[in-house]
């Protein structure tokens, strides 16, 4: 692809010859996005040219030319990846917070509907910077939503002009980064008026070689064939694809340092050139992560590997649960030690009957759940004053851990909403599960 925009012209692929352009048209910009550059004589002299580029330029209106993909006129997108609960969410609360000066639009791609658990956890601190939302939905941006992922974050940008300098895109922390990145990059659908600024990978210190030692015989290439692949995960491309790293969680192994040497010698086996920041709750500073410009002055082709397909762990699916508020402390404590605990600790001790394991789960496979996200909404239909009292907790859980946080009253939820992702997880199982704690 040429750099510069060629504007010549062939009678039998153009049909027949546009007005003059004199420079002075007022359509400008669509006769120069509308011309068709196909190598031959020029219709418009040099002088037209430069004189209808400087109106354009003075009417600040972005022209579709591809010779720059930097920071011009273009919004920056950061890609945040990072496996399940590793803290990316936090890391943009943290960005936000301390880049209140910066106007930060946040793209969430949740798998599993949870976007609204994220948003009850995340506003909950009333930062103001954030000025936009976009929900992706819950299906991975690099198979089925691209097109909507693109007209979603193309109809965001131009519906506020100059009110945008950044971009981040947090993925699901199943997701491989390489489809997405390759999205902007090749600008399919995308107006040109973003430039992808560079991929920030977080990492769950305390569980990151878990995820790259979970090697399944099921991982496949996501394309037009489908290959079988039993050595790498979806963390391994995760920690390929980064600009930067962040070893969050370091609060849990910041006393360990044989573990540290370990995970960083894996880490660099797999990535040796990106910069490593130790973090606890992705405080770092920003300028680590924003105008990285990493994929300005590269061939991306080469170094996103844009022919490899998608990898795919076909274990992990989700569960999404929604069910009726619960109506008192005494119950939401009874939801967590009589069912949540049960299934996050179920190899810990918890104490029950042999028939709840084999009538409840299907211990034939190896389920296991990785992330927990749960807006409980509790109707305390017993307080004193007449009204119900109604509390929002958010429940936030990576692995056997779980956090039970103060939500923010998202009011038009008038249900309790838990997502469970993980591997082999059974809905109907679990729903059955908590349909007998809760009647
Ligand atoms: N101890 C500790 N916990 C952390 C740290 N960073 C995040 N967490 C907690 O880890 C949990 C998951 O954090 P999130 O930011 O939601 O993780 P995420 O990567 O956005 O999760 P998904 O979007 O579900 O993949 C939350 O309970 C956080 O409070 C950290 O540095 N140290
Ligand atoms: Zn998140």
């Amino acid at each position: 692809m040429s750099a510069l925009k060629d504007l010549s012209y062939k009678e039998d692929e153009d049909g027949e010859l546009p007005s003059l352009v004199t420079g002075t048209e007022s359509n400008i910009v669509e006769i120069l996005n509308n011309t068709k550059s196909d190598g031959g004589i020029n219709i418009i002299s040099e002088n037209k040219l430069s004189r209808a580029n400087k109106q354009v330029e003075e009417s600040g209106i972005i022209i579709n030319n591809a010779s720059s993909k930097t920071s011009t006129s273009k919004i920056p997108i950061s890609i945040i990846t990072g496996y399940l609960g590793s803290g990316k969410s936090t890391l943009l609360e943290m960005i936000a917070m301390k880049g209140s000066d910066k106007k930060i639009a946040v793209i969430l791609n949740e798998f599993g509907d949870s976007s609204e658990i994220e948003k009850a956890m995340t506003i909950r601190n009333g930062s103001a910077s954030y000025e936009e939302w976009l929900d992706l939905g819950n299906g991975c941006l690099c198979c089925s939503l691209k097109n909507i992922g693109v007209k979603a974050i193309e109809d965001m940008v131009t519906r506020s002009p100059g009110k945008i300098d950044y971009i981040l895109l947090e993925t699901s922390g199943i997701a491989d980064p390489a489809p997405i990145a390759k999205m902007f990059w090749q600008d399919e659908g995308l107006n040109s008026c973003i430039y992808i600024d560079g991929i920030i990978t977080v990492l769950d210190s305390e569980n990151v070689l878990k995820c790259l030692d979970d090697i399944s015989p099921e991982t496949h290439w996501h394309g037009e064939k489908v290959i079988m692949e039993n050595n790498l995960t979806v963390a391994h491309f995760q920690i390929a694809m980064a600009d930067r790293i962040l070893l969050n969680k370091f609060d849990k192994i910041e006393n360990d340092p044989n573990f540290i040497t370990k995970i960083e010698d894996r880490v660099r086996q797999i990535n040796s050139m990106a910069p490593m920041y130790n973090t606890k709750y992705g405080d770092t500073p920003i300028d680590t992560l924003l105008d990285l410009h990493a994929y300005d002055n590269i061939d991306v082709e080469s170094q996103i590997n844009i022919a490899r397909p998608t990898l795919h762990d076909p274990r992990m699916n989700t569960v999404t649960l929604t069910f009726r508020p619960l109506k008192s402390e005494l119950e939401f404590q009874k939801f967590l030690k009589q069912f949540l605990q049960v299934l996050l600790w179920r190899d810990f001790g918890v104490v029950y009957t042999e028939s709840d394991r084999i009538t409840h789960f299907n211990d034939t496979k190896d389920w296991e759940i990785q992330r927990t996200k749960g807006l409980i909404i509790i109707e305390d239909t017993q307080s004193p004053n007449s009204s119900p009292n109604l509390k929002v907790k958010v429940i936030q859980g990576v692995r056997d851990t779980y956090d039970v946080l103060p939500g923010t009253d998202v009011s038009n939820n008038t249900q309790c909403k838990l997502v469970f992702i993980g591997k082999y997880l059974d809905k109907d199982k679990v729903q059955k599960f908590l349909d007998e704690i809760l009647n």
